[in-house]
């Protein structure tokens, strides 16, 4: 059987589920290219059609379309051939005719590549080209600023379960595949926005069976761990402490994973006052399974339980709408798991606590969470580079901090350009703390600076600002200009 995301992939603009504003966004900035003949961003989660929806542009319109890999090739080889192509074709085009469409797929991933002049030269050939260029990217702030400041930008949204089960249908229909609706509802369910992986579980499940019902669709994987999510929406947006307790029974999974789960999760949605309290009890938490893991004593689960359940919940303050992105644990499932990841935690946590004169406990509790979700998977590169110079991280270390794998060329180009900044930095004045705690007490309760974002007064209630910003990072572009100086405050990063 033929790829099934390949056989149904859109050929018209028109076929482009779920994403209607942003389809159409697109097709405007294609047919007014002649007066602002600038390039394209195009970002937004795996899967949701932004490669897609650039081809069938291209094939609307009747333009060839030629896409280029950013991470297939050597940088220097994509940039002469978006530069040759675009000035030669160039010179052919008069008016309309002859325009191509140039497709840079993983755009975001330029900076894969320890030659840091690749990106800015790609930006000025962005810049003049003649061509309209499509840029394909996952994570938008993975570009360099002057890269998203030259540029029109359109954001892909996951696409909705609404979206997706039509598409499904669709397939079935075509494929002559009969199927109980609730089974196309379960696999939307499970793909939280991404129609290819949606596709691509229809496909698998289909395989197997002529008639697709509901008992079918139990087996994929992703469904094993949708009880968490149920879980996690309970308890960080609908239920009381009590009916939070209660929703944890129905997830397989022991304290320590539902521990980590809870924490790389809850800063997505609380904020301030009550993500203090939250961390509060998950510490509490964090102390009864240490507990159980010296003593053996399995009966003390149920108190580590109840303060990251019914603690949790209750720190809720006011009520939380909106459909939310939780991901499983990438960094803290790893602590706590071996002992070289808790000494690798550790480490990072004294000389956090050392920069910024907390405790190591706060460190550990309270600053790296934040740290860890505001640079997750190095998606805000500039601020991940900071965090890796001040703290003088080594790629072990921003790999545990990110997420991101320490052998890829993402952390590796991190760590070296930290390197670099610190150089440049001890040249400038001698270094600073990330935060710049005014005092230095060693006194565990200091959950109010680093999450109550007042009046933006100190690095510290910038810092929390952000982290509160943090789950709407991608809709909003950064004011500030380019800083190449070196020095910049963590605030120019955001
Ligand atoms: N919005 C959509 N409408 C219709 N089909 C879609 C849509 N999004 C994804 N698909 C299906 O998923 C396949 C992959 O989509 P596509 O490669 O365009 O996604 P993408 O957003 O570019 O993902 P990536 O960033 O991983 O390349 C398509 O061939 C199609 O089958």
């Amino acid at each position: 059987m033929s790829d099934w995301t390949e056989k149904y992939r859109p050929t018209t603009l028109s076929e482009v589920r779920g994403n209607n504003k942003a389809r159409d966004q697109l097709e405007e900035w294609a047919r007014t290219w002649d007066d602002h003949r600038e390039a394209v961003i195009v970002h937004g989660s795996p899967g949701v059609g932004k490669t897609s929806a650039a081809h069938a542009l291209a094939n609307d319109l009747g333009w060839p379309a030629m896409e280029l890999n950013a991470s297939d090739n050597r940088q220097a080889d994509v940039i002469e051939r978006i530069a040759g192509e675009a000035a030669k074709s160039g010179t052919l085009t008069a008016g309309g005719a002859g325009r191509r469409l140039v497709i840079l797929d993983e755009a975001d991933n330029f900076h894969g590549n320890a030659d840091y002049g690749g990106s800015r030269e790609v930006t000025r050939v962005v810049k003049n080209a003649n061509q309209p260029i499509v840029l394909v990217a996952n994570e938008f702030y993975d570009m360099s600023q002057s890269l998203r400041n030259a540029c029109e930008t359109v954001e892909f949204r996951d696409v909705s379960k609404r979206s997706i089960v039509p598409v499904l249908r669709d397939i079935c229909r075509r494929e002559g595949i009969e199927f109980e609706a609730e089974a196309l509802k379960k696999i939307a369910d499970a793909t939280s926005g991404d129609l290819r992986s949606a596709v691509n579980d229809l496909q698998a499940v289909a395989e197997e069976t002529s008639r697709l019902t509901v008992d079918d669709v139990v087996t994929s994987e992703r469904d094993t761990t949708q009880g968490i999510f149920d879980f996690l929406d309970a308890l960080i947006k609908e239920e009381d402490a009590e009916g939070a307790l209660r929703a944890s029974y129905d997830v397989d999974e022991n304290p320590d994973e539902m521990l980590n789960w809870i924490e790389d999760n809850v800063p997505k949605d609380y904020e301030g006052a009550e993500l203090a309290d939250a961390y509060e009890f998950l510490s509490n938490a964090d102390r009864w399974l240490g507990r159980v893991r010296a003593t053996q004593n399995y009966s003390y689960w149920r108190y580590a339980t109840d303060n990251m359940t019914a603690g949790v919940a209750a720190s809720r303050r006011g009520s939380k709408g909106g459909w939310t992105r939780y991901g499983p644990p990438s960094y803290w499932s790893k602590l706590g798991r071996t002992k070289g990841t808790r000494n690798t935690r550790d480490a990072i946590a004294e000389r956090i606590a050392e920069r910024e004169g907390t405790s190591v406990a706060t460190a550990r509790r309270e600053i790296l969470p934040f740290l860890s979700a505001m640079t997750h998977h190095c998606k805000n590169r500039d601020l991940t580079v900071q965090m890796a110079a001040v703290y003088e991280l080594d790629e072990k270390e921003v790999s545990f901090v990110t997420g991101s794998g320490k052998d890829t060329n993402k952390v590796q180009s991190v760590v070296e350009d930290a390197k670099e900044l610190l150089a440049e930095e001890t040249v400038e004045h001698s270094g600073g703390a990330f935060f710049d705690a005014g005092d230095s007490s060693d006194d565990t309760d200091t959950t109010e600076t680093e999450t109550d974002a007042g009046d933006g007064s100190s690095d510290q209630e910038t810092l929390a600002a952000a982290a509160e910003s943090e789950a709407e990072t991608t809709a909003s572009e950064p004011a500030a200009d380019d800083t190449d100086d070196g020095q910049a405050g963590l605030s120019d990063f955001m």
